[in-house]
C-alpha cells in the first residue's frame, strides 16, 4: 500500500529504519519493495537470485553475525525489487544460528513478500519450511524449483492443486535454465504491491493449545500493533513453545526489551 495518510509515513519510516538499523538493508526510495528468499540449502535460491538480479548485487555479512547476506536489485512492470537472500534453513525454530537470522528477517524486517524456494524432486521435506513462514505472514508466493530434474526422474506436480491447497500462489520453475522465472516476478509482483492477498493454509492445533493460545493473545496484542504483519498465533506459539531467543528478538524489535515486560507476556498467569 501506498503512503496514504500521515500515519501511514511514519510507519512506513520506521519500517525503514528498522530495515536499514538492523538488517543492513538499504532501500533506494521508500517504494522499492523488500522481497526475502528463503528455502532449504541447496534447492536453488541463489540461483534465482542471480537469475533475478543479474550484475545488481552485492554482498556482506548479516549485522553481528559470520553468515553471508546478499542483497540485489530488479524492476519488474515499473516497481523496484529489492532481494535478499536469506541462508539454507529446513525450519525457523531458530536452532542454528542461520535460522535465527532467516526467521528474524521474515518477522522483523518487514519484506513485503517473502519467496520460499523448494526443491520439486522432495517436496513433502521442503514444505515443512513452506509451512512455517506461511505461519507467520501471508505474502508468500511458492517457488517450486527444480522442475526438470522432477521431470527426469517421472516426477510430475499439480501446482495448481498445490497452489489451491496451500492458499498461495505457486510458480514452477527451472531456474538454471530460466524456465518460470517471468512468472515467478509476475506472482512476486502481485503479492508485493497487494494486489494479490493470499490466506495460507491455517495450522490446525489442538483444543489444549488452541485454549492457552487464547489466553495469551490478548496479552500480545499491544505489543504486536507495531508489527502488524506478524501473526499473532505464530508469535504466541513460540512463546509457549518456551523460546527464549524468539522472545529476546520480540522484545527488541517491539522496544518492549526491558526485563519486566518479558516477564509480563511469558509469567503472568491469566
Ligand atoms: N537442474 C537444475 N539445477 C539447478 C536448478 N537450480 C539450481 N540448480 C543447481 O543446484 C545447485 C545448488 O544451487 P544453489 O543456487 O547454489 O542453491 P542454494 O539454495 O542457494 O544453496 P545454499 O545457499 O547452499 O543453501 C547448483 O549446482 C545449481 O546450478 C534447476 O532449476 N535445475
Ligand atoms: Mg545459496
Amino acid at each position: 500500500m501506498e503512503n496514504c495518510c500521515q500515519s501511514c509515513v511514519s510507519r512506513s519510516f520506521s519500517a525503514d529504519v528498522t530495515l536499514r538499523g538492523r538488517y543492513n538493508v538499504w532501500q533506494e526510495t521508500g517504494r522499492e519493495k523488500v522481497i526475502a528468499l528463503a528455502g532449504n540449502p541447496n534447492v536453488g535460491k541463489t540461483t534465482v537470485f542471480n537469475s533475478l538480479t543479474g550484475m545488481r548485487q552485492h554482498t556482506g555479512n548479516w549485522p553481528g553475525k559470520t553468515v553471508t547476506q546478499a542483497q540485489g536489485r530488479f524492476v519488474h512492470d515499473d516497481h523496484s525489487f529489492l532481494l535478499v537472500d536469506l541462508p539454507g534453513t529446513y525450519s525457523l525454530l531458530a536452532h542454528s544460528t542461520d535460522e535465527q537470522v532467516a526467521r528474524d528477517f521474515i518477522c522483523f524486517g518487514r519484506p513485503d513478500a517473502t519467496i520460499v524456494v523448494v526443491d520439486a524432486t522432495c517436496l513433502a521435506r521442503n514444505l515443512n519450511l513452506a509451512l512455517q513462514v506461511m505461519e507467520i505472514t501471508n505474502k508468500v508466493v511458492l517457488c517450486v524449483n527444480l522442475l526438470d530434474e522432477a521431470e527426469s526422474k517421472g516426477i510430475r506436480i499439480d501446482l495448481e492443486a498445490l497452489s489451491e491447497k496451500l492458499g498461495v500462489p505457486v510458480v514452477g520453475t527451472a531456474a538454471r535454465s530460466g524456465r518460470g522465472l517471468d512468472a515467478l516476478k509476475e506472482a512476486l509482483c502481485r503479492v508485493a504491491t497487494g494486489q494479490v492477498a493470499p490466506a495460507p493454509l491455517a495450522v490446525a492445533y489442538d483444543e489444549e493449545v488452541r485454549a492457552a493460545m487464547e489466553q495469551l493473545l490478548p496479552r500480545l496484542e499491544p505489543l504486536l500493533q507495531a508489527l502488524p504483519h506478524l501473526n499473532p498465533r505464530w508469535v504466541a506459539m513460540r512463546l509457549l513453545d518456551g523460546d527464549e531467543q524468539f522472545l529476546d528478538s520480540l522484545t527488541e524489535h517491539t522496544g518492549a526489551g526491558q526485563p519486566e515486560a518479558k516477564e509480563e507476556v511469558l509469567l503472568c498467569p491469566q
